[in-house]
């Protein structure tokens, strides 16, 4: 096997772990406050120049969960995990991580922590199992968690396989079980099923959710609000440097009481008709639909069945995505 230092070079695409090298835990979190808060961040603050990415940032991360951070492009979630994650130094607020403070970066606090970020490299000329071994060596953890770290992510049949001709979407499991194999007690992913196709993205999820069955506590950013309501028990809403909302997906879509959708033919009801419906607050012609919206669903279904055949009708209930939207002001319009 050659050695990592003449052999190393980045590939593009998805990341390693961040992490140094050092003692290796298993999954009990030390450090925790009695409360269970894994990850406390006050008043977090932090500037480039002119341009203000955080703005006075909020927020606690509780012993397993699985926390999201949501928010436009630029909104600050990168520069808030890595300053959670010990890899930047906020200007002002303070920030605890299993109980400790992550700046100046602590080799012991690092090696708890596992990070999957869009910026590292591979070793790319490696094997799969090689680059596992080389990064298990750097941990002094035993090179078996090699082998065991690919199961988890479903990619036994590569182990072999040089990381340079790994499909992208094999890459970012790799990186995943980059991040996990030190058993680190908290795991950062930033944007794992980012660029992955739906189905590779649902087997990912599986192992996140794997992850989470196993106590470990994950923060996680992600584009995909399908995703986020999927996996996470509370997610972060940011925007502009601030957090806009913080709740469980289900609360933050019942707190907007946004209406659901009907979808019926056009040609099977009239918007007319259907605005003199009880229940029925807007009807709008889109497409080939008309497009109800309601927020009594049931009500309004039950009354559209004696007008035509029921099969022919779509129903759209809110989503996290519909929240987001509304919460970030990117796009009131969206679903409409
Ligand atoms: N190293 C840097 N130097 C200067 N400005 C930066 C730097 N990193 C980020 N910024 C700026 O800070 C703001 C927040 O960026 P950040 O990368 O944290 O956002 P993000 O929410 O992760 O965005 P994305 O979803 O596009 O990854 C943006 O306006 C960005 O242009």
């Amino acid at each position: 096997m050659s050695t990592p230092e003449s052999e190393t070079e980045a590939v593009p695409g998805p990341a390693v772990t961040d992490t140094v090298p050092g003692e290796t835990h298993t999954g009990t979190v030390r450090g925790e406050t009695p409360t269970g808060t894994v990850v406390a961040v006050n008043g977090v603050t932090k500037r480039y120049g002119e341009v203000v990415a955080l703005d006075g940032v909020s927020l606690d991360v509780r012993h397993g969960e699985f926390f999201g951070i949501l928010g436009p492009n630029g909104a600050g979630k990168t520069t808030l995990v890595e300053i959670v994650g010990g890899m930047r130094e906020a200007d002002s607020g303070t920030v605890t991580v299993l109980g400790q403070t992550p700046w100046p970066r602590d080799t012991a606090l690092l090696a708890r922590i596992g990070v999957q970020t869009q910026a590292s490299a591979f070793f790319a000329r490696l094997t799969a199992g090689e680059h596992l071994r080389t990064v298990a060596a750097l941990y002094g953890t035993d090179p078996a968690a090699a082998t065991t770290a690919l199961e988890r992510v479903s990619l036994t049949g590569k182990e072999n396989a040089r990381v340079d001709h790994l499909s992208g979407g094999q890459r970012q499991r790799l990186a995943v079980a980059t991040a996990l194999l030190h058993e680190p007690e908290l795991i950062f992913l930033d944007e794992p099923t980012a660029a992955l196709d739906p189905e590779a993205r649902r087997e990912l999820w599986d192992v996140l959710r794997s992850l989470r069955a196993e106590g470990r506590t994950i923060i996680c950013t992600t584009h995909y609000l399908e995703e986020a309501e999927e996996l996470c028990d509370r997610v972060a809403i940011i925007a502009d440097g601030r957090v806009v909302a913080l709740d469980t997906p289900r609360n933050l879509i019942r707190s907007l009481a946004a209406p659901a959708r009907l979808l019926v033919p056009a040609t099977g009801l009239s918007a007319k008709t259907a605005l003199g419906m009880d229940g029925v607050d807007r009807a709008t012609v889109q497409g080939d639909d008309l497009v109800l919206e309601t927020t009594v669903p049931n009500r309004v279904l039950t009354a559209l069945g004696d007008l035509l055949d029921i099969d022919t009708v779509t129903v759209r209930t809110p989503t996290l995505e519909d929240a987001y939207l509304t919460l970030t002001g990117t796009g009131s319009e969206h679903h409409r």
